[in-house]
């Protein structure tokens, strides 16, 4: 199986172009590819296929196999594959993934781009779609029992479950231990992504992540955006700019237009190289 390794601010994942590859058994392939020591190493795999909707279509697999409905980071390098690889020739793309089609717009320098701004779509905020267990219809800044702590929590979709927690210092953070006990909580009927977040400024916020299905990344496109739209919500943030939002891997500018009720994400995707593995002994 042909593959590219790409990342997007250090949320790496193996692509593989489905116009000219078939993967039979996608689930297993992401586990074994994702493995740092016995595979390629990456926070997932993400297939990228023809599309009669959409220039092409990703297909996201996190790391433990299980298959995630939108990857913010995941997507900007698709978009990157597709003008590099030639799938397309413009830019301005659409890309269909299983929470609906997104549209891109390219920064191509030298011939390949370099940075993507991704229409992500409105956020969802009503608890049964997130989904997310309570009494309440919006989950902003409300008590959750967690390991016999109280956290509050800000829940968002992006397509895409997020519990934002805020905290006042996030850098000694235990977040092997807090990460699964979230991922796995009894709130999350699907699981969920936790974004751990420091409020810098009115302009600025400084997060990790704790991912389902792949545990502490680098970053994470959805959860950057969840964070900016939960941190205009609770006040934390100065909703008519952009927030900047500091992950680990780098930077993402994210915008909620509320008057539009879209949320913009713009940030780089790279690509690392190109490579092959046999993957037919996977059944
Ligand atoms: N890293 C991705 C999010 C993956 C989400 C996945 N962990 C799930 O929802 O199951 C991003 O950049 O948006």
């Amino acid at each position: 199986m042909k593959f590219t390794k790409m990342h997007g601010i250090g949320n790496d994942y193996v692509y593989v172009n489905c116009f000219e590859e078939t993967v039979e058994n996608p689930s297993a392939v992401a586990r074994y590819v994702s493995d740092r020591h016995f595979g390629i190493g990456s926070d997932g795999l993400i297939l990228i296929k023809p599309s009669k909707i959409a220039d092409c279509e990703m297909d996201m697999y996190n790391l433990d196999g299980s298959q995630g409905a939108m990857c913010g980071n995941g997507i900007r390098c698709v978009a990157k594959y597709a003008y590099d690889y030639g799938i397309v020739n413009k830019e301005h793309i659409s890309v269909a993934t299983k929470s609906g089609i997104k549209y891109l717009d390219l920064t191509v320098e030298n011939g390949k781009v370099s940075q993507v701004k991704v229409n992500m779509g409105s956020p969802i905020l009503t608890a049964r779609q997130i989904p997310v267990v309570s009494e309440k219809e919006e989950v902003i800044n409300e008590p959750l029992d967690v390991n016999g702590k109280i956290y509050y929590i800000t829940a968002v979709s992006m397509g895409n479950p997020h519990a934002i927690v805020y905290m006042d210092d996030i850098d000694h953070l235990d977040i092997e231990k807090i990460g699964p006990a979230f991922e796995n909580h009894v709130a999350f009927p699907d699981r969920v992504n936790t974004e751990f977040v420091e409020v810098i400024d009115e302009h600025t916020v400084k997060m990790r992540v704790w991912e389902r299905g792949s545990g502490e990344t680098l970053a994470c496109g959805t959860g950057a955006c969840a964070v900016a739209v939960a941190s205009v919500l609770n006040g934390h943030v100065d909703g008519d700019s952009p927030v900047t939002v500091k992950l680990l891997g780098g930077d993402l500018q994210i915008f909620w237009n509320r008057q539009e009720n879209l949320v913009y994400m713009t940030g780089p995707a790279a690509t690392v190289f190109d490579g092959e593995i046999d993957v037919s002994f996977l059944k």
